[in-house]
Parts: structure tokens; sequence; C-alpha cells
């Protein structure tokens, strides 16, 4: 398997973990885990159910506090924050997808998107307007209908959208394929990935499937707590 990395240069990393370390229930899930990934990069974490991968991914978020280690997010180390100081960092540097869109159903996709931002404080004219040249820009319909009564590979395109308002400099994805058939997975993988050229975020994406996971940079196994190359993988393939 090719392990593409993104072109070598300054350091311009948006996400450096260091020896996070999280146990719960008696479970180490992360043990000394370490991640870097740069602006432009897509890395995709695979492992086993249970593995820990959402909770590293909560960890990154900053909304569960590791036993040790360091979460840095464009630039600013997370542990060291204040809960309210987290809570503005995340909002002002992380966009976040998970596998059911987590959008307001009763909403339209634009208004879905435009919260994002309303909810930042941008006046609601700007918000409306970058929302709607967003939902243009990743093809979906944002007429009057509900968000509920859209295909889930629209819903997951307005998710797409709505963590894109705030222009983050890094995207989290959990499982946002695991609840589309297979030709909506490949339209809405395609779109995910394609933000790190078009916008430039550092993407990690959380997977089970190994054809979203193929069109990553690079692919890492979360194992005993640590990140791995998955068996096979070979280092070192320019892009
Ligand atoms: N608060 C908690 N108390 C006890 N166990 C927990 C708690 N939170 C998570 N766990 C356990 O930690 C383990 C890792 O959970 P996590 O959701 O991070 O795994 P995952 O790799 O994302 O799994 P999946 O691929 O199935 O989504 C699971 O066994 C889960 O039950």
């Amino acid at each position: 398997m090719n392990q593409r990395r993104a072109p070598e240069g300054a350091d311009d990393a948006v996400l450096r973990v260091c020896g996070l370390r999280y146990a719960v229930g008696g479970r180490t899930l992360l043990d000394g885990l370490d991640l870097r990934v740069r602006a432009g990069e897509a890395v995709a974490v695979t492992g086993p159910s249970g593995s820990g991968k959402s909770t590293l991914l909560s960890c990154l978020l900053g909304l569960l506090r590791p036993d040790a280690g360091t979460v840095e997010v464009a630039g600013t180390e997370l542990t060291g924050l204040s809960g309210r100081a987290r809570n503005v960092h995340r909002r002002d540097t992380i966009g976040a997808v998970f596998q059911f869109g987590e959008l307001l159903p009763e909403l339209t996709p634009l208004e879905n998107t435009a919260l994002a931002a309303l909810l930042c404080g941008m006046p609601r004219r700007e918000a409306y307007a970058r929302a709607s040249a967003l939902l243009t820009e990743l093809s979906v319909p944002f007429d009057r209908t509900p968000t509920a009564q859209l295909s889930g590979g629209e819903r997951q395109r307005t998710a797409v959208a709505r963590a894109l308002m705030n222009r983050p400099r890094l995207l989290l994805a959990d499982e946002p394929t695991g609840a589309l058939d297979e030709d909506t997975r490949d339209g809405v993988a395609e779109l995910l990935f394609s933000v790190r050229e078009r916008w430039g975020c550092g993407l990690v994406v959380v997977t089970h499937d190994l054809s979203v996971a193929a069109l990553a940079d690079r692919q890492l196994r979360l194992e005993r707590g640590r990140l791995v190359p998955p068996p096979g993988a070979v280092e070192g393939q320019p892009r």
C-alpha cells in the first residue's frame, strides 16, 4: 500500500499530538500516542471497533482531557486552556463531521450551515452569504427543504459545509461515510478529501472503510493505544 506524503516544507503542522494517554473503565485506550498533521495533509485512522478512535477524536477536539500528553491545534496547546478558552479555540480552528451529520433536521441546509457562524457572532447577512456560497460550491440544494428530507449524501455534504463555515485549520471526521451506500459514499469521500487542497485544512478521518482510507495521504492504524502504519504499508512514496 502506498503511503503518500504531503510535500515537505517549513513546519506547517496544524496538529501536533505528543505522548497522549487516556484511560477509561480500567482500559488504557491511548498510550503514549503521537501524531502530526500538516496543513493540506489528510490522515486516515483505522482500527478495530472499540480500540479508541472516537476517544482520540474527542481528545483532539478538547472534549476529553487526556491523563497525560499534549494536543496542539494551530499552535495552541489545548490541555493548558480553561474550558471556556478551549471552546473558543475549538470553534475558531476545528471543524467536525460525524457519521449522521448531527444537523438540526427541521432547519434547511442553509440555516444549519449559517448557524455555525451565527453562534460565533458573525453578522446574519455575512453568515448567510458565506453559507450559500459554500453550499453552492459543495453542490448541496438549499431551497426551503428541511434537512430531514434530504438524502444521506446531501446531509453529509451539508455537514461538511457547516464544518467549513468558520474557516477551520483542522477538519476532523468520525465515520463520515459510515451511514451511506457505496455510490453516495464515494461522492462524499471525494468531497471531504478535496478540502485539504481547496481550503488547505489538515484532515483526520476515522473510518472502517479501507477504500475511504485509501484516499488519504497517510494511513495509520490505532493499535494498543498508538498509531502505527497498517500492515503492508510502504512509507515514503511521493504524493
Ligand atoms: N465513559 C466510558 N466508560 C467506560 N468505557 C468507555 C467510556 N467511553 C468509552 N468507553 C469504551 O472505550 C472503548 C473505545 O471507545 P471508542 O468509541 O473510542 O472506540 P472506537 O474505536 O471509536 O470504536 P468504533 O470503531 O466501534 O466506533 C470502547 O470499548 C468503549 O466502550
